[in-house]
């Protein structure tokens, strides 16, 4: 038994000399052969546990007999039991490990730096055994097995970059459908064999007299999928299997419009009873007109009533073209119109102004040049539109009581259900009885979104709450990895142009950037341009300068001609626009100088040129602005003139979006600009005139 430590020190303390007894004698002279004989795992436990030396000094002058043999004993055992450990740690046998301290510290000493400090790693880990077994049970049990040996702690595999984008990204855009923008279907002219697009015999017919004979890609892959073969999935109604909503990203002039405006036409000639049915959400008046347009053109003689609503006339005028009969609580609503093509701000008007406008009966919510939209939060008109299409969530109990009651809500009083949608039916008042009435059933109606640039942030598409979404990418493969790679740029949002369009950038001084313009447009005899600049007020500008150009340049017999530019902005009233664009069509004006009212979905086929005067500051912009040229496959180039102070920028946004290699950098020489000076720096002279005389009131020479 170990002595108590008082009884220990009480001993130790009283000094008189006393001869050894044998068995502290045998006990010295194993502690001395030990010491001669300690092997490496000794030393190593000395280093690892200097309890153990304290140990060892204190009992070097300690005086007791068979007392402290048996403690030593067992610390003997003990320490037998370590080394066997450590030993078997080592992977080798506790006699060799014994002779192994000189030779090893021999090698140790002629090692270099580097060596030794391995060894000295290689040493650790048995040290922390060491330290681990000291605190075992002292009991003399056999040397226990070696512990098992773990793995090397080690870093997992990084993501990869593919992996990272697409964390978080909705899985359907994952599965989205790529197709090839080369991809094009010939369009059978008679007969019920349809190639596989899903027309009817007339549409077919009705393309054909518009000049088209063959679907683009966008068209290709969407036709089939919105007209069914199934006539039953055509149906106006589907309120037990309603239909998946659609996300379309091509690039402009992809030919987009008729993916939707063919399918909307052919399910909807089927109809008997008028009613909205399809809801066409644009960002701007121009673009609704043009959209109507084509609805026109393509639905003629079906029958199909077609409304604009955008604030171009009075409230009260779009009431009536839109709402068949104004008398109260109508609960299916009353229509007109069958297609609404309308801008959101005026949709919100009807919506909470119009009394039985009503979106209940939509099958086709369409919303164009989509992730513009969703980036206005006019109203909230997203959200409010979407809760119109949906049947409300009103429990049988909360059903007002049946028949006309005062304190009844607004739509049940008098409520006549001429025309709820299926939806809609267990609104009305009926009997809390399970039947066709009052079992769920869903909204029918059909969301496709579209853009040159769609977004794939995934708040954003949450907003949509969108029912199973189907997403079709046009987007051609681009390396040898395509499938990957493909999707990899869908996730990272990297738009896809126009193959047929080609690039241009320039860099210049702030001041000479009118005279590369000039330049530009004489030097390729540009007659159908678009020039963007970055505001309303630049637009006026610009136009004042190309005319005070023009007529100095040309009084002179220079260039092939005069250059007739007009401006086109939001400054100008509506009549005036629509007026310049249709000259602009007719080719009666040369260039428009624009603000980006028009940058995005505006089709005039004949524009081979688009020039940022202003460079454009993000990236979607400039796809929206460089696609107004080369669409529907044909060629079209586009400028951009970057200042100087605003080339890392450029070129910064445009490598972000891996297109630096399409957009060529092009120099012009200072003596091309020379012929032109003269006439730049007189042109600037009336400008300053024009101007000030504007200032001061004056009436102006002009
Ligand atoms: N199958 C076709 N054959 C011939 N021309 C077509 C076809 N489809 C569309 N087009 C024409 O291509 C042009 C561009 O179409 P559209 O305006 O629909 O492009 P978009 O993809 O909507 O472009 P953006 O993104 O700029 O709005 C239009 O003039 C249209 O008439």
């Amino acid at each position: 038994m170990p002595l108590p430590t008082n009884a220990k020190s009480a001993t130790a303390s009283s000094g008189a000399p006393k001869s050894k007894t044998k068995a502290k004698q045998r006990y010295l002279k194993q502690k001395k052969d030990r010491k001669r004989l300690r092997p490496k795992g000794g030393a190593l436990l000395a280093n690892g546990n200097p309890t153990a030396e304290a140990q060892d000094s204190e009992d070097d002058g300690g005086d007791d007999g068979d007392d402290v043999e048996m403690v030593n004993v067992e610390e003997d055992a003990e320490e037998e039991i370590i080394t066997s450990r450590i030993a078997a740690r080592l992977d080798t046998p506790a006699q060799t490990k014994e002779k192994r301290p000189k030779k090893r510290r021999k090698v140790e000493l002629d090692e270099p730096e580097s060596e030794r400090a391995r060894t000295v790693d290689d040493a650790r880990p048995p040290s922390t055994e060491a330290r681990n077994a000291s605190s075992l049970p002292r009991s003399p049990s056999p040397p226990a097995p070696a512990l098992p040996s773990f793995p090397l702690p080690a870093l997992p595999n990084p993501p990869s970059k593919s992996d990272l984008a697409l964390q978080g990204l909705d899985k359907a855009l994952v599965d989205a459908q790529l197709i090839e923008p080369s991809t094009l279907l010939p369009l059978p002219l008679e007969g019920e064999d349809d190639g596989g697009s899903g027309l009817s015999e007339g549409m077919r017919k009705r393309l054909k007299e518009l000049g088209i004979t063959e679907l683009f890609a966008v068209q290709t892959a969407l036709l089939p999928f919105l007209l069914p073969r199934d006539r039953r999935q055509r149906a106006a109604y589907l309120p037990y299997n309603p239909p998946r909503d659609v996300c379309v990203s091509a690039p402009t002039g992809s030919g987009k419009t008729l993916a939707y405006v063919l399918p909307i036409i052919e399910i909807l000639t089927s109809r008997v009873v008028t009613q909205l049915r399809a809801l066409v959400v644009l960002p701007t008046r121009d673009l609704v007109n043009q959209v109507r347009e084509t609805f026109e053109a393509l639905g003629k003689g079906r029958g199909l009533k077609i409304a604009t609503a955008t604030g171009q006339h009075s409230f009260a005028h779009e009431q009536s073209q839109l709402i068949a009969d104004k008398s109260l609580g109508l609960m299916g609503g009353s229509s007109k119109v069958d297609i609404l093509i309308c801008t959101p701000g005026r949709l919100m008007d009807h919506l909470t102004g119009t009394k039985n406008f009503t979106l209940q009966h939509l099958r086709f919510l369409v919303i164009d040049e989509a992730d513009r939209l969703l980036a206005q939060s006019f109203q909230d008109w997203l959200a409010q539109v979407l809760a119109a299409t949906r049947p409300p969530q009103r429990a049988l109990s909360e059903r007002p009581p049946r028949g006309p009651a005062s304190d009844a809500p607004r739509d049940f009083v008098a409520s006549t259900p001429d025309s709820l949608a299926p939806a809609f039916l267990h609104l009305l008042s009926i009997p809390d009885i399970p039947c066709f009435l009052t079992e769920k059933k869903e909204s029918s109606c059909q969301k496709l979104l579209f853009s040159a640039t769609l977004t794939r942030d995934p708040g954003k598409i949450a907003a949509l709450d969108l029912r199973n979404p189907k997403y079709f990418v046009v987007q051609g493969a681009r390396s040898t990895d395509e499938e990957d790679a493909s999707m990899l740029d869908v996730a990272m949002e990297k738009f896809t142009m126009p193959e047929s369009l080609s690039e241009t950038f320039l860099v210049c001084e702030t001041a000479r950037k009118p005279l590369l313009l000039f330049h530009l447009l004489h030097e390729h005899n540009v007659t159908n341009a678009l020039v963007f600049t970055k505001s309303a007020e630049s637009t006026a500008r610009l136009v004042q300068l190309i005319t005070f150009f023009e007529a100095a340049y040309t009084s002179q017999g220079k260039g092939s001609g005069t250059i007739i530019a007009q401006a086109y902005s939001s400054d100008l009233a509506n009549s005036e626009r629509k007026t310049i664009l249709e000259k602009f069509k007719a080719q009666q004006i040369h260039i428009l100088v624009c603000s980006d009212l028009i940058s995005r979905g505006i089709d005039i086929s004949h524009v081979t040129h688009v020039v940022n005067y202003d460079a454009p500051v993000d990236m979607r912009k400039y796809v929206h602005r460089v696609g107004r040229t080369a669409r529907a496959g044909r060629a079209g180039h586009a400028w951009t003139l970057v200042e100087e102070q605003e080339a890392r920028y450029f070129k910064t946004m445009m490598r972000a979006a891996d297109h630096m290699d399409k957009v060529k950098r092009m120099k012009v020489k200072e003596a091309d600009l020379s012929s032109m000076t003269q006439h730049f720096e007189h042109a600037l002279g009336r400008m300053r005139d024009f101007y000030a005389a504007a200032r001061s009131g004056a009436p102006s020479a002009e």
